[in-house]
């Protein structure tokens, strides 16, 4: 993890968002630093997928600032944003299940000039070699993990430097869960900067430097994975443990 002069990779300070008239985030604060893996927990409906679109800009901040790499991005829209390194992975996979692997990665660098294409395909090749495997594969016919990474890939190939996903364990086995975590840290290894939504709290705590809780719009807590994963109310509330 680094931090670099500009500071934190993200900053969000008292951000407020929602939809029509209904407030979601009340004042959400929040550091990421590169190479950080932070996880969201909370309720369902508490805000968490709100949060990473309200990070890209396709949900608009009503107060407060939202700071990519120490510049206040709050009043750009996505396409800008995503010239500045922040990629989304949401929900669910594979958008062209018709398209092979490799046409697919292609999609993910349409707007990209052909050197940055190539290397593009070269890191998501050395970081999943499944996909090289598949490379001339519909996509479509891939197992729901594989798809996953696909999707992962593709937001690689802009060469984030911050990755905004949403529930990317969602219908997967053991294996494959621990498959996509790994991606995740890897990612954070080359100085992504993670921000995670996820039900699996347990495993996405146990694959985080850092985990908090959303709760009625605002950060109600923070801490490490490991003191997330032993705090008696957060295992109550969120991890279906004991306390
Ligand atoms: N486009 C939208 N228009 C209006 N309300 C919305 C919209 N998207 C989400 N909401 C509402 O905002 C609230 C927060 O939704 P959000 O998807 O951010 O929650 P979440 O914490 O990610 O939930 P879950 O864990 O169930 O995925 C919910 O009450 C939801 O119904």
């Amino acid at each position: 993890m680094s931090e670099s002069a500009a500071g934190p990779a993200l900053s969000l300070r008292d951000v407020h968002a929602g939809y029509d008239d209904l407030e979601i985030l009340r004042g959400i604060d929040l550091d990421l630093a590169a190479g950080e893996v932070v996880c969201v927990i909370g309720a369902n409906g508490a805000g968490k997928s709100t949060l990473l679109k309200t990070v890209f800009g396709l949900v608009k901040v009503r107060r407060g600032t939202v700071g990519v790499a120490g510049v206040d991005v709050t009043a750009e829209p996505s396409a800008a944003r995503l010239r500045r390194g922040v990629v989304i992975v949401p929900q669910g996979r594979c958008n062209f299940p018709r398209m092979t692997v490799e046409e697919n990665l292609l999609m993910g660098g349409y707007t990209l000039p052909k050197d940055r294409v190539e290397a593009g395909i070269g890191r998501a090749y050395e970081m999943f070699p499944v996909l090289r495997e598949r490379r001339r594969q519909a996509a479509g016919n891939m197992s729901g993990g594989e798809q996953q990474l696909l999707e992962m890939a593709m937001a690689l190939m802009l060469d984030p430097k911050i990755m905004l996903i949403d529930e990317p364990s969602l219908g997967l086995s053991p294996k494959m869960q621990t498959r996509v975590f790994d991606a995740l840290r890897d990612l954070a290894g080359r100085d992504v900067a993670v921000l995670l939504v996820e039900q699996n709290a347990v495993q996405a705590l146990r694959a985080s430097h850092r985990g908090l809780v959303v709760e009625m719009g605002r950060v109600s807590r923070v801490g490490s994975g490991t003191e997330m994963l032993d705090d008696p109310d957060v295992r109550r509330a969120y991890l279906g443990l004991p306390a």
